[in-house]
């Protein structure tokens, strides 16, 4: 172990009810909106081959031309409540929503830039009713902040000269007065979700962020905040000098998935994934494989049974309208939750022996060990093996409680579940309630 001044504050987990809360959710929701979402990945006819969020660096379009975009977010349909409804119908647990992302613009009437909200055609506030109809809805709120701010001039991608140090030194201060300013017009937020921390420039202002983190913790206790927020004194990020996790869960699982429970190290963790391959604010060409609602359930329940929870993007069109995909799954996956969610909600890695039929979920603090079945073999056999001294006292569906099974022991701690039938149309759930034996 070296020293470190800046590296991880805490060794594991947090153990405190703020962020077992957090443990519990499962099932979140990204949001992506801003002025990236009125081109929608096109420019002057052209498709934008990147993430549509992105298209201000395209060579094609000049960043003055996307900046005036500003005078064009008039988003007339919005309506925060009928997001609040699509997610809470879909079982949603919390949201993490864009605040800024990297090209700068701000969706809250930030007092220190113009480059806002209350200087578009549609002058109000987006985050505080956001914020507001998801809490009605029983919906915890995480703000996304991008460190990175294409438009702010003293953004640097690294600190070269003493005008770059001058520069960035201004910049860290407006960084710092914009986030204590979210915290304090939204003190119901439970977390940041941080982006844009990769560059030189931030990841050497190891002692500035440390500092930041401390005084935001301070300002908002229980505060959550991931480890893509800031680098330890020697640069590393996400896991500092030491390998410890930096920040309060894992945020490296962007658009991936961990295989086994040993790629978690203990940690608490989220994935967030998009829809189509890698489109996060709205774009009006989807290509690509566009993930379907059992895909997305199949990764709901893996990243729930390696202690991970599970964020699906939505990038809302620019008039605040939720694109029709983007509501056809969250019906979809709202239906398979309406009869499985005890097996997400509280979820936990369950210790079993990983089997192909698909994963084991053991809910916390309860006798009750969920099967979330994708793959149904042939021979109707689903084939469990125990934790050592665990027994099975009842195995039925989730979906249907009379449905029960009678599991055959085929040897130490293993066991078949026969199935009845084996044509299911969904992936289903059959709960084991388990004992412990001597
Ligand atoms: C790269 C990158 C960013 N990180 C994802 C969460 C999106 O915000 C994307 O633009």
């Amino acid at each position: 172990e070296i020293s470190l001044q800046h590296g991880a504050h805490r060794l594991g987990r947090r153990n405190d009810a703020d962020m077992a809360r957090w443990r519990a959710y499962g099932l979140g929701q990204f949001i992506h909106w801003g002025l990236y979402s009125i081109p929608g990945g096109e420019w002057n006819g052209k498709i934008y081959n990147g993430a549509a969020e992105w298209i201000r660096t395209w060579k094609e379009v000049s960043p003055q031309a996307y900046d005036s975009l500003i005078y064009r977010f008039n988003p007339i349909k919005f309506n925060p409540d009928s997001w609040a409804a699509v997610a809470g119908r879909m079982g949603v647990k919390y949201v993490t929503i864009t605040t800024k992302h990297h090209d700068g613009f701000c969706l809250w009437p930030s007092k220190y830039t113009n480059f806002t909200v209350a200087h578009s055609p549609y002058k109000k506030d987006i985050i505080g009713p956001l914020v507001k109809a998801y809490n009605k809805q029983g919906i915890d709120v995480i703000l996304y902040f991008s460190i990175m701010d294409w438009h702010n001039p003293d953004w640097r991608y690294d600190i070269k000269t003493r005008d770059d140090s001058i520069a960035f030194n201004r910049f860290k201060q407006f960084t710092r007065n914009q986030l204590l300013e979210l915290l304090t017009r939204y003190p119901t937020a439970k977390g940041l979700w941080f982006d844009g921390t990769w560059d030189n420039s931030w990841v050497k202002q190891a002692a500035f962020a440390d500092s930041l983190e401390t005084e935001m913790r301070k300002l908002r206790p229980g505060l959550i905040i991931g480890s893509r927020f800031r680098a330890d004194e020697y640069g590393k990020r996400h896991f500092d000098s030491n390998g410890n996790l930096m920040g309060d869960y894992e945020q490296g699982w962007e658009r991936k998935i961990p295989e086994k429970i040993e790629d978690v190290h203990g940690n608490d963790w989220d994935c967030v994934m998009t829809i189509p391959e890698n489109q996060w604010g709205y774009a009006k060409t989807w290509s690509g494989h566009i993930k379907t609602a059992d895909e997305l359930l199949e990764m709901l329940a893996k990243c729930v049974s390696l202690d991970g929870n599970f964020v699906l993007n939505f990038g809302p069109k620019p008039d605040g309208t939720l694109r029709t995909e983007e509501q056809t799954l969250a019906k979809a996956i709202g239906d398979w939750m309406t009869v499985n969610k005890e097996a997400i909600y509280n979820g936990e890695y369950a210790g079993f022996a990983k089997q192909d039929w698909g994963y084991f979920i053991k809910n916390t603090g309860t006798n009750k060990t969920y099967m979330v079945i994708f793959n149904v073999p042939v021979s109707g056999l689903l084939r469990v093996t125990t934790p050592l001294h665990t027994v099975i006292n009842k195995a039925y569906d989730l979906g249907n409680l009379t449905q029960t099974y009678t599991p055959e022991e085929i040897g130490t701690s293993t066991y078949f579940i026969h199935l009845h039938q084996q044509t299911p149309k969904k992936p289903f759930v059959i709960v084991l309630e388990t004992g412990e034996t001597g």
